[in-house]
């Protein structure tokens, strides 16, 4: 469900929401879009969340689609539920809970101060943690977790500059994977899931590991992989397997404890990932500029003029020059213009005085004309 607070970032004066066959934008959560045909109408979808991996991003790409997701909007969610998950793992919360339940009479009390030798738990302070990730949800567990005492050691090949900042300078970094889970009690997993992450944490991965370690997967299924994780569990080679991704083998084994993908699911995240995918869709919508885009580069441009054309084609040389070559054929003046790339799309928007519609029609279609070009738009200043 998305939050209320999303859909009503977008006005009813403006906007017709759930009312529309051919909708020219999708607020979506985890709903697969694999399987979804969607039409030329959708000019952007926004993810309320981290993960992409539910939306066909090439098909996205080459149909002119923006995908935007809401980077860091439910990180403190998923903090929050991996120090619960550690102490889960590390103290007998759950069984000393239902043996208590169990009490009765008038001496409960001695029978617990009795009991609860058999519920010694061990402490994750000065315990190491190793953190495979260390982006939105990774660098705010590294803070978290040094703070529990406990030893972190990070790994993240691809850290933003960003991210980087954030990350304390204390966190020692891995110079690689094998490194981390060598010296690690506990692994966590921050990552996407992408072709390359894919069995990241397989067969070779789980021998690397201390014996009896403890990991933790709140990122996705597929990377780590089923059949070597089942393994290491049935050979006491790891003690436990914490994950927000189930299947019937994970959830039915002894050592597994499995949570049904909450990781982001708070009051908080919900409404902070259903705002800001409405104001990045509302900006895209009202003005071409793209953040958070994960297919699109980002472009921004102040709008001062009374129109802007976008266009969407293929990141190729002279698009530019073949582009301003139709505008000046119609005496078009450009006030200001702007071109970014990213892999193999590219992103144009040119700011001009205002275009009837009859000559909007024609340009429109000549832009459309030109081979490499995949979307063309309009955008009327209020
Ligand atoms: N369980 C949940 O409900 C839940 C909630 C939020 C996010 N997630 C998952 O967690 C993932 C991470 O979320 P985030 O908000 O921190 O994303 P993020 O993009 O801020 O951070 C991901 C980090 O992983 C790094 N990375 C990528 N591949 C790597 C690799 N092979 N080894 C080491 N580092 C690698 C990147 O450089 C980046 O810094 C999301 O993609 C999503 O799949 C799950
Ligand atoms: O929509 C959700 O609840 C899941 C969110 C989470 O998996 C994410 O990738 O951000």
């Amino acid at each position: 469900m998305i939050a209320p607070e999303g859909i009503e970032e977008f006005p009813k004066e403006i906007y017709s929401v759930n009312k529309t066959d051919k909708p020219n934008a999708l607020l979506i959560r985890s709903q697969d879009m694999h399987k979804t045909h969607f039409g030329t109408s959708v000019l952007a979808i926004a993810r309320a969340g981290a993960g992409v991996n539910n939306i066909p991003l090439l098909e996205a790409s080459s149909n002119g689609t923006v995908v935007f997701n809401t980077p860091g909007s439910n990180a403190n969610a998923v903090k929050e539920l991996i120090i619960a998950m550690l102490i889960l793992a590390t103290r007998p919360v759950f069984s000393s809970i239902q043996w208590a339940k169990k009490l009765n009479g008038a001496d409960v009390s001695l029978q617990t101060e009795q009991g609860k030798n058999h519920f010694a738990g061990t402490e994750l302070n000065k315990k190491t943690i190793g953190i495979i990730g260390l982006g939105s949800v990774g660098s705010r567990v590294a803070r978290a977790t040094a703070d529990l005492g406990m030893r972190v050691i990070g790994y993240d090949p691809y850290i933003s500059v960003e991210h980087a900042w954030r990350l304390s300078s204390d966190i020692p970094r891995a110079r690689n994977l094998s490194e981390l889970l060598q010296k690690s009690d506990y692994v966590t997993i921050h990552i996407p899931y992408t072709e390359d992450n894919q069995d990241l944490i397989a067969t070779n991965e789980l021998s690397e590991m201390k014996d009896g370690a403890i990991l933790l997967n709140y990122s996705r299924w597929g990377i780590v992989n089923e059949q070597a994780v089942i393994d290491a569990l049935d050979s006491h080679k790891i003690a436990q397997y914490i994950t927000d991704f189930s299947s019937e083998r994970v959830i039915n084994h002894a050592n597994t404890i499995v949570t049904p993908h909450i990781g982001g699911t708070t009051l908080e995240a919900e409404i902070n990932g259903a705002i800001m995918a409405a104001q990045t869709l509302r900006k895209y919508l009202e003005t071409g500029n793209i953040v958070n885009s994960v297919n699109f580069p980002t472009v921004e441009m102040a709008f001062d003029s009374n129109f802007r054309i976008t266009l969407i084609h293929q990141n190729v040389p002279n698009m530019v020059g073949k582009i301003t070559t139709i505008l000046a054929r119609y005496n078009i003046n450009i006030d200001n213009m702007i071109n970014r790339s990213r892999e193999k799309i590219a992103y144009t928007m040119i700011d001009t005085d205002i275009i009837t519609e009859e000559v909007f029609f024609d340009l429109k279609t000549e832009l459309g004309n030109i081979p490499e070009v995949i979307r063309v738009r309009e955008i009327r200043k209020n």
